[in-house]
């Protein structure tokens, strides 16, 4: 026996999976003194280079070796559980994307991870300095006792520059020591301040403890109006997993906005959780991480990317505003993180909580049907009522020519800011005006990547693409015809109300909130925190400020177009429209005062606003429901999108139609059918709508072609999917194929 052959004798054989965007795992050899397990960390030789990896499968039967590569090591990195690695599984299949990437989602944070570094801290260092200063002596009075304190505090604590700290330590008054990072979460304590909750909460919150303790799959919709508490319900919730020593995960459409929620959080159970979102740092995100596998850490409140947490004993997820299209994400993986939040729990054994005062048609659904449990609250909290809603008929009371404040909301607006309290108008719209217009020759200006117009932005003094951020200056007179002065902006965004505002109210506090100021999220928190003290008489803001804020003062909401968005040919528009109104005018009198909303529309007896007005949800939800199960959408049928792209729109329409032939010539499946070409499908059979241009046909410089996958719910789309990628040509010339399962966008 040779001593290579002698050296593989009972060498293990690994199925790795890297990081990358593939879909399959290889195979390498393991020396047994590495002793690897499912889930373990390695390094592996990856074509010409090193990667890491994950071990997937471990094969400890002797199996021909052919010429197998060798793990290279093994990392120090808390495994991935086999629950985890099977959600990643599972995502990878149902969404189409290649198990490599959905990997990634789950290491990222680890991968990118800089090593814990030690910190230094300061104690008292038993020599006494030559020359006693004040400000000397204070800094080592603070520093008495043995405690040690970073330099920072120290300072602090002393008021003085941390000059006089090194100054100390050169003379051996004070020593250093390192320390490990300060942990990246406290302890949370589920008994610091338990609230008095209302009947109707304590019996919710009574159905979710239960659950939480069962260590069963468990999926509950909390459907509860705005202001009426949802928080404090699922917080027992929290509790109780913190109680039998589990983890929670809540998550959070707009996490790094939430700063009002980490302090309600943290009066609740006494510390804040741990945060997840962009905005953390790598290295904190990479600490986080491992404090979830160690289990070191109990409640992280994130982002979606939250949901590929390594948790140790994850007993419970809570999904606020589960109704947001923010779940969904778009690039790189396609995954909606709500459903798969569902599956996550399912996979864990975990309870979960989806929250809204506006939930989605599919999840109402499931709670209809018995298969999630339905919690209700149908008041507000205290006593508080529901805002009175009035429509303004904008045909017969609207705003003169070029305003768009009609007299009855300015009315109500000045009345509001005579009594000290707060007026947030809406329209979801940033920037000045969407359109700038030459009034001489008609010119519009465009964006030459997309198709779109350019949206002014005074305040930057741009014209701006929505779509892919394409900036330029705003001339003085028309490129197109030379005329001077006879650029005109088109319609409304929230500067150009912010403007009329001013006019009519000269001495009011006003505030514009948008996404796309300088300052970033760290400006929009301090401002939201300044609204909710009262220090703006006036808050103008896009969807932004509709979003389960809590302003005590703001009593008046005036929703400047509530026709937006209702005309688009999207099938979720008049649910959308429906959801977003809802949680604005569910912004008004949650403080001790009443609150007021008035609706500006040119259709008050369109269905969606005729639903709001009469706060009859019920009614929408049953038409809604009966519309969507007659036309077979989701949740009563499956939808898949092919979004095809390319340099040249001959090209990427060319592909597109080869998709949908190929489509047509699928050899049969017992897992699914097409329907034939041209005929009226039968109820079992899958349908291929398009290929048409995208409603953005041009986004980035690429041109978008459309194929719709109406299936029936008893199909595997799945399945069909693949089979059509297979079968299909390649993809040449620069072309792209996105799949996007289950889509929520139609652009
Ligand atoms: N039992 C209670 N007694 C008194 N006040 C309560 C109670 N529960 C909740 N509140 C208060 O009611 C207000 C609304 O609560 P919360 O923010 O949890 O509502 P929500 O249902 O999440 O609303 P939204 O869907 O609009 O975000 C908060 O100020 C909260 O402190
Ligand atoms: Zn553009």
């Amino acid at each position: 026996m040779s001593a290579a052959q002698d050296e593989s004798k009972g060498a293990q054989t690994v199925d790795v999976l890297a990081p990358v965007a593939v879909d399959t795992s290889y195979s390498y050899l393991a020396p047994p003194a590495l002793g690897l397990q499912p889930g373990d960390s390695v390094k592996v030789p990856l074509g010409a280079r090193e990667a890491y990896g994950v071990v997937w499968f471990v094969d400890d039967a002797e199996r021909p070796r052919g010429n197998l590569k060798t793990v290279i090591a093994r990392l120090d990195r808390p495994p991935l559980s086999q629950k985890l690695r099977d959600f990643i599984d599972w995502l990878a299949r149902y969404t189409l994307t290649p198990r490599g990437m959905a990997l990634r989602l789950a290491t990222r944070a680890a991968e990118e991870a800089a090593p814990d570094t030690l910190r230094t801290l300061y104690r008292a260092g038993g020599k006494k300095p030559e020359r006693l200063t004040p400000t000397r002596a204070r800094v080592l009075e603070a520093a008495q006792g043995g405690m040690a304190f970073s330099k920072k505090a120290l300072a602090e604590a002393a008021a003085c520059s941390t000059g006089v700290i090194d100054g100390l330590v050169d003379e051996g008054a004070l020593e250093t020591i390192a320390a490990p990072p300060e942990p990246v979460a406290r302890a949370l304590d589920p008994d610091f301040a338990a609230p008095v909750l209302e009947p109707a909460q304590r019996e919710a919150a009574d159905a979710l403890t239960e659950a939480v303790r069962a260590r069963a799959f468990k999926p509950f919709l909390l459907e509860g109006v705005t202001g009426s508490g949802k928080t404090e319900v699922y917080f027992e919730a929290v509790a109780a997993a913190l109680k039998d020593g589990g983890q929670a995960l809540v998550m959070m459409p707009e996490i790094a906005l939430t700063a009002q929620f980490l302090e309600r959080f943290a009066a609740r159970f006494g510390e804040k959780p741990a945060e997840w979102h962009s905005g953390v740092s790598e290295r904190k995100r990479a600490r986080i991480w491992r404090a979830a596998a160690t289990g070191e850490l109990s409640v992280v409140a994130g982002a979606r990317s939250a949901l590929f947490l390594p948790f140790r004993d994850l007993r419970l997820i809570v999904v606020d505003e589960e109704h947001e299209g923010a779940y969904k994400q778009d690039d790189g993986a396609s995954y909606h993180a709500r459903d798969m939040a569902v599956v996550r729990a399912r996979i864990e054994n975990a309870a979960i909580v989806l929250a809204s005062a506006t939930p989605s048609i599919e999840t109402r659904v499931n709670a209809e049907r018995g298969r999630y449990g339905h919690l209700r609250l149908h008041a507000r909290a205290g006593s508080r009522a529901m805002p009175l809603l009035e429509p303004i008929d904008m045909r017969v009371e609207g705003a003169e020519r070029g305003r768009w404040i009609a007299p009855r909301l300015a009315l109500a607006m000045g009345e509001t800011i005579a009594r000290g309290e707060q007026a947030l108008l809406f329209l979801n719209r940033r920037g000045y005006a969407p359109l700038t217009l030459c009034r001489d020759c008609g010119h519009r200006f465009r964006c030459t990547q997309c198709d779109a117009w350019l949206v002014e932005h005074r305040f930057r003094r741009a014209l701006v693409c929505h779509h892919c951020g394409h900036t330029e200056r705003r001339p003085d007179t028309c490129p197109e015809c030379g005329a001077e002065d006879s650029l005109t902006a088109c319609g409304p965004g929230v500067e150009r109300l912010a403007e009329e505002a001013a006019t009519l109210f000269p001495d009011a506090r006003i505030l514009v909130l948008s996404s796309d100021f300088p300052g970033g999220a760290e400006r929009l928190r301090r401002e939201l925190d300044e609204i909710a003290k009262g220090a703006f008489d006036i808050v103008i803001g896009t969807q932004l400020v509709a979003k389960g804020h809590n302003f005590p003062h703001l009593t008046l909401v005036g929703v400047v177009d509530a026709d937006l968005g209702l005309g688009s040919g999207d099938p979720r528009a008049a649910e959308r429209t429906f959801q977003l109104l809802n949680q604005v005018t569910g912004r008004a009198g949650r403080g001790d005062k009443p609150g007021r909303a008035l609706i500006q529309t040119f259709q008050p007896e369109h269905p969606v606003i005729a639903a709001l007005l009469s706060g009859d949800a019920e009614k929408f939800y049953a038409q809604e429901i009966a519309l969507r199960e007659r036309a077979g959408l989701p949740p009563f049928g499956r939808l898949a999108a092919l979004i095809v792209s390319g340099k040249d729109a001959a090209t990427a329409e060319a592909h597109a139609r080869a998709l949908a032939r190929a489509a047509h010539e699928l050899p049969t499946s017992s897992r699914y059918r097409v329907a034939a070409l041209g005929g009226l499908p039968e109820a079992d059979e899958i349908m291929m709508l398009g290929p048409a241009e995208a409603p953005i046909a041009l986004i980035r410089g690429r041109f978008r072609y459309r194929l719709l996958v109406k299936a029936p719910r008893s199909a595997d789309v799945q399945c069909f999917l693949r089979d059509l990628i297979a079968a299909a040509p390649k993809e040449r010339g620069g072309v792209r194929v996105q799949i996007d399962v289950d889509p929520q966008s139609f652009l």
